[in-house]
């Protein structure tokens, strides 16, 4: 929550005005009652004309200048709101970034969407709330038995005694409603949830013919939300009944007290219509409670959720900064002993895996589906931290790196080719900040993509769909190929990229890469693709099975003749063996 105050302090002239022109209104009200007494002892009861026009003046002028106060406090509440929000949801999005693929796990993607946008609207909104009209009520409500008091204290015992009773019985439904609308927000959560898994793969809810059931999952979702709103709505609802019960009671007993006090002469008329003035005031600002109740337990579950992110400790730390020798130079590469699980399973992914590759070497990962390729990719830019034993870049532990100059000299092509919204030319240059366009196109031929894209109608200044869905498969991957080495990595890391390929193409492409100085790992199916590297690495359960060149492993590993077998048939192990002979 302090994190979130915190938000506000540029502003505090503005909030101090804004407080400031409200108080004015506030004390503008609450003179009125005394202003009406004036007028009607002093003016009417005594028939003195000019006593009813100076004090009937006087309220007009009062309430002219209210009127103005109120404007500039709405201009200026709207602004400090508005400021807050925008100022809040660019600090989420810049922590949500910083954010470790662990901390992601952690909240689903639905969540942050909805604490970014409708958890920072409702914290926004209460604040112009809050500076506009919200102090109003409980100030009118001291203000307002302060000065029934400063008229007569013995009349205003009635308010003394009802109002903290009322302000306790509000405290509780507070504390029980925030809890409920946090409840709510989840819901919504969830609701989101469903909508986005629906807006990704509506092609395969259409292909499948699963629109019905995936109509009914978010029916659920919405009924939950629908009752959990609901529930806690009717506990707000109750308050207002209660509220105005009890203030109707207390109205009642001070008429009732003042007309014996009236004929007693312990008072005038005048000051029971004030009392009474200002208990009716009292209790209109006591029914805007309910709403204020729900608008403040709303924001506290929101101001939760969205200091939750904040508090959120990033668990990769970024590297020692003041390492003078943390730069990725070479690119060769040494796991020594690693063992990795995810956060917060049990199940360990990579076992001791002890291997090396030189600087602009390639190697070539093949293993069978689960067997942790992925798992041990995502170590290398430190997306995930080891659980034991360390990985060497240029013979540095890679903790001693700093995160961006390690990141900098990478080039990660994940399995899924993810492109965003916008020209093929912006999705290239994305992965160097301010590339050329000749590197552009140097990085789309190398990636052999240049062709295809010369030949569509707009060429570079093509623009994308949503992840690149008017684009094929192949040209995804080749696309994020190229974006990919428009960085001239020195590291190349490239998850199965080249599946979607037609073999001419992917041996060009493997070619190419060549004139690129970068140690490449690349993870694929193919034996044909894992023969153009220098080295293969074999992954067994998370464990290296064989480590050599097609050859040694031809003659030394029963499962990497068997794949090639699977892929080549016995014509091809033959001829392999023929080729080793010779
Ligand atoms: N974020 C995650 N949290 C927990 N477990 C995970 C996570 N991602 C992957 N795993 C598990 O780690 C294991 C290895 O997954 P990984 O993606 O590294 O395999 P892979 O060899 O790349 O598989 P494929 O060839 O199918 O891509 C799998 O058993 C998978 O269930």
């Amino acid at each position: 929550m302090k994190k979130l105050s915190s938000f506000l302090k540029p502003y505090w002239l503005l909030i101090i005005l804004a407080l400031s022109l409200m108080i004015v209104e506030l004390g503008v009200e609450l003179l009125q009652p005394l202003f009406i007494a004036k007028i009607i002892d002093d003016g009417i009861l005594q028939k003195d004309l000019s006593v009813v026009i100076k004090w009937g003046s006087v309220m007009v002028g009062l309430s002219v200048f209210s009127f103005l106060g109120g404007i500039v406090n709405s201009f200026t509440a709207s602004h400090v709101s508005q400021s807050f929000g925008h100022d809040v949801r660019k600090s989420l999005f810049g922590k949500i970034q910083a954010f470790s693929f662990a901390n992601l796990n952690n909240i689903p993607t639905s969540s942050l969407i909805t604490r970014m946008t409708n958890d920072v609207t409702q914290l926004q909104n209460t604040i112009f709330m809050g500076l506009r009209i919200m102090a109003r009520a409980p100030l009118i409500v001291i203000g307002g038995a302060i000065m029934a008091i400063a008229v007569d204290l013995k009349l205003s015992l009635v308010l003394v005694i009802s109002i903290p009773v009322l302000v306790f019985f509000l405290g509780w439904v507070m504390k029980r409603a925030a809890n409920l609308f946090k409840l709510v927000q989840k819901k919504l959560d969830n609701v989101n949830g469903v909508m986005r898994e629906n807006l990704i793969g509506m092609r395969l809810i259409k292909a499948f013919l699963r629109k019905e059931h995936e109509i009914g999952r978010f029916d659920d979702a919405n009924e939950e939300l629908k009752r959990k709103t609901v529930s806690s709505l009717r506990l707000i609802e109750t308050t207002m009944p209660v509220l105005m019960l009890v203030m109707n009671v207390a109205i009642l007993i001070i008429l009732w007290l003042g007309s014996e006090f009236i004929t007693t002469g312990d008072i005038q008329v005048g000051e029971v219509v004030a009392i009474v003035n200002y208990a009716t005031r009292i209790a209109a600002s006591l029914s805007v409670f309910s709403w204020l109740i729900m608008v403040i337990s709303r924001a506290k579950a929101s101001a939760e959720r969205v200091t939750e992110i904040f508090e959120t400790p990033i668990d990769i730390d970024e590297g020692k900064a003041e390492s003078k020798s943390g730069a990725v130079n070479g690119g060769g590469i040494k796991f020594l002993d690693v063992s990795f699980r995810y956060p917060g399973t049990e199940t360990p992914i990579l076992k001791n895996l002890t291997f090396s590759i030189d600087p602009g070497e390639s190697l070539a990962i093949i293993g069978a589906t689960g067997s942790g390729k992925t798992s041990l990719f995502q170590l290398i830019p430190r997306l995930y931290e080891v659980e034991s034993g360390s990985i060497q870049i240029d013979g540095q532990d890679l903790k001693d790196i700093p995160l961006n100059s390690l990141r900098n000299r990478i080039g990660y092509v994940p399995q899924e080719a993810l492109l965003f919204s916008g020209t093929i030319k912006n999705n290239v240059a994305w992965g160097k900040e301010g590339a050329s366009v000749e590197e552009i196109m140097a990085a789309a031929m190398h990636a052999q993509v240049h062709e295809t894209v010369m030949k569509l109608p707009k060429q570079y200044e093509t623009q994308l769909g949503q992840k690149g869905v008017n684009l094929s498969g192949g040209q995804k991957q080749r696309l994020s190929i190229a974006r990919a080495l428009v960085r001239k990595p020195k590291i190349l890391l490239l998850d199965d990229s080249t599946s979607a390929l037609d073999l001419k193409t992917e041996s060009k492409l493997l070619a190419a890469l060549k004139d690129y100085t970068c140690t490449t790992l690349i993870i694929t199916q193919k034996i044909s693709t894992a023969m153009e590297a220098d080295k293969i690495l074999l992954l067994e359960s998370g464990q290296v099975l064989a480590l050599g060149k097609h050859q040694d492993l031809m003659q030394t590993s029963d499962l990497y003749r068997k794949i090639v077998r699977s892929q080549f048939g016995e014509e091809g192990i033959s001829l392999e063996s023929k080729n080793i002979s010779r």
